[in-house]
């Protein structure tokens, strides 16, 4: 899959100009990012690798800057209306905040499941197969195929097998949950976006979920926002600390947790603040 971009039809895997940085080890490269709300000055200068492969957990208090921050990655805060966002976010070497990317392209590469379960008033299969056949893929045989992969991918399939055609809305919210993950992994993004995608949901659903993020580590590049302390040390290899829209401290999970190099840092772990 390729982001075209639309004026020059260059794509992200063979990328032309901004090939200043793409290595094996990190999936992307964010540089100098500052976002504006109109006037508010939400994301404050953020400089930051998102390893490959791994779990990058993004805490801190309410209004820190989190959501804002994970949204700008696939550009999803281009749908509110005074969102400005400045610098670079380097993804295969191109720098996905520029005019020209295909957003449409790009959010299929960097997909996004949101708080609440929102699946399509739909069967469980047309969930899955909406955005294929959008993209063109017609034939049955393919599409039953990716819906097969995908569940299973998302830890659901055993669960709906004998239902596919039934309204996903009959699910449980655990189970919407895994849908809408199953419904971004059709699409075979590198790049999966979690905004607190457990806190809608009760205990038992929520460890499913923390386990399907650890399997799908495998396969994919994972960003959770998550005010769950215990969760973030659960399943993140990295962490970043967010406070005021200031990036204070972006480490190892193991280390923030244990050993954090700042006071402030410290002091959210520890619930003193928050
Ligand atoms: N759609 C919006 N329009 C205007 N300002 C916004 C919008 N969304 C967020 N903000 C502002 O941007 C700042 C950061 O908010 P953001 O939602 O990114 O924080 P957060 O850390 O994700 O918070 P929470 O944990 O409560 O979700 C806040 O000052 C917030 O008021």
């Amino acid at each position: 899959m390729t982001i075209t971009i639309t004026d020059t039809n260059q794509s992200v895997s063979n990328p032309t100009e901004d090939q200043r940085v793409v290595d094996k080890e990190y999936i992307l490269h964010v540089e100098n990012l500052n976002i504006y709300y109109g006037e508010n000055w939400a994301v404050h200068n953020v400089q930051m690798e998102i390893e490959k492969n791994a779990v990058t957990a993004l805490i801190g208090p309410s209004g820190c800057g989190k959501s804002t921050f994970l949204r700008s990655i696939n550009r999803m805060n281009d749908i509110i209306p005074n969102a400005r966002a400045e610098g670079e976010i380097l993804y295969d070497g191109i720098n996905i905040l520029r005019d020209d990317i295909d957003v449409v392209a790009l959010r299929k590469e960097i997909g996004m499941v949101f708080q609440k379960p929102n699946p399509f008033p739909k069967s469980i299969y047309e969930n899955l197969t909406h955005a294929l056949k959008f993209a063109g893929i017609r034939n049955k045989g393919k599409l039953d195929q990716i819906v097969e992969e995908s569940l299973r991918k998302a830890a659901l399939w055993d669960e709906v097998k004998d239902r596919l055609h039934q309204s996903a809305l009959a699910l449980s919210g655990g189970q919407q949950q895994r849908l809408c993950i199953a419904r971004t992994i059709a699409l075979k993004p590198s790049v999966l976006l979690l905004d607190e995608p457990s806190s809608a949901l009760d205990p038992i659903s929520n460890a499913k979920i923390e386990e399907l993020i650890l399997q799908l580590k495998k396969d994919y590049s994972i960003i959770i926002v998550t005010h769950n302390m215990h969760q973030a040390s659960r399943v993140s290899d990295k962490t970043a600390f967010f406070l005021n829209g200031d990036l204070v401290e972006y480490d190892r999970t193991s280390k923030i947790f244990t050993k954090p190099s700042e006071k402030k840092t410290e002091q959210y772990i520890s619930g003193q603040f928050g």
